[in-house]
């Protein structure tokens, strides 16, 4: 579906991705995590085609990313950064909208389709109610919730989400994360919070540039890299309601 081959970065004199090879699975929801400055979010915009890699490869459904073109892309993959601004003045609706853009040329106006691709991706975000309010009026919750609709609004068959949880409240990132969980969609994104990540189908694990582990994640989130990755020891606890694992942190 989406693979990176060998990808390396460098910046300031540094390997920032250090020789990344990773294979995303069609219909996996996989999660990205390490530590701040990892290099997670770089990774991510590699392999969204947002940075060229010093070495290595992107390929999209078989195909390198050059070959596809940004339009090609974007048809295929939406990306929600960590931070995105405007110094636009957007409605909540224009903003959505703009998801639609890949799709949009002088052979392709908008149509009744497009309209009723945002609307849905405004619902499915909670933010129906919110359409003409003015995007620099929301809060940094809402706008998350925006962006995301706007990647929906997008109609990928990729969604990348950089720490998509992040300003959320404890309702809409239970929502956002269910979300992802439900959509037929490819779903990669960067989590801090290892209990979420639990919840993925897989977890890739970045240390200092290097993909260090790939796998379920109740086999990758062992005491071993806990405690050399993370810096901390776990408590496994089970949920008794539905016997799923929970992890409680302390410093190692
Ligand atoms: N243009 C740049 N020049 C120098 N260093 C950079 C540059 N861009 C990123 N870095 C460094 O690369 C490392 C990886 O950054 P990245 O944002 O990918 O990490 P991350 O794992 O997403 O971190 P976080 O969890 O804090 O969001 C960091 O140490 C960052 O300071």
């Amino acid at each position: 579906m989406l693979s990176g081959q060998d990808l390396t970065l460098r910046r300031g004199g540094a390997r920032i991705v250090d020789g990344v090879t990773l294979a995303v699975q069609e219909g996996e929801v996989l999660g990205l995590i390490g530590p701040n400055g990892s290099g997670k979010s770089t990774l991510m915009r590699l392999l969204a085609g947002l940075l060229r890699p010093d070495q290595g490869q992107v390929t999209l459904e078989g195909q390198p990313l050059a070959a596809l073109g940004p339009r090609g892309v974007a048809r295929r993959l939406a990306f929600v950064a960590q931070f995105s601004e405007t110094a636009q003045r957007l409605t909540v609706r224009d903003a959505v909208e703009l998801g639609r853009t890949p799709w949009l040329d002088a052979r392709a106006p908008w149509s009744p389709q497009d309209e009723a691709h945002v609307t849905h991706a405004l619902s499915l975000l909670d933010m129906a109610g919110f359409e003409a309010r003015d995007w620099a009026s929301l809060s940094g919750g809402e706008r998350q919730r925006v962006h995301i609709a706007r990647a929906l609004a997008q109609t990928p068959r990729i969604l990348m989400l950089d720490e998509p949880t992040n300003h959320l409240d404890i309702r809409h990132q239970l929502q956002v994360l269910d979300l992802v969980a439900r959509l037929p969609l490819t779903v990669v994104m960067a989590l801090h919070d290892l209990n979420q990540a639990m919840r993925c189908d897989r977890l890739a694990v970045m240390q200092a540039g290097r993909l260090v582990a790939l796998g379920p994640p109740a086999q990758v989130l062992d005491d071993a890299l806990l405690c050399d990755v993370f810096g901390v020891r776990a408590q496994r606890l089970t949920d008794p309601d539905d016997g799923s694992a929970i992890l409680r942190f302390q410093p190692r």
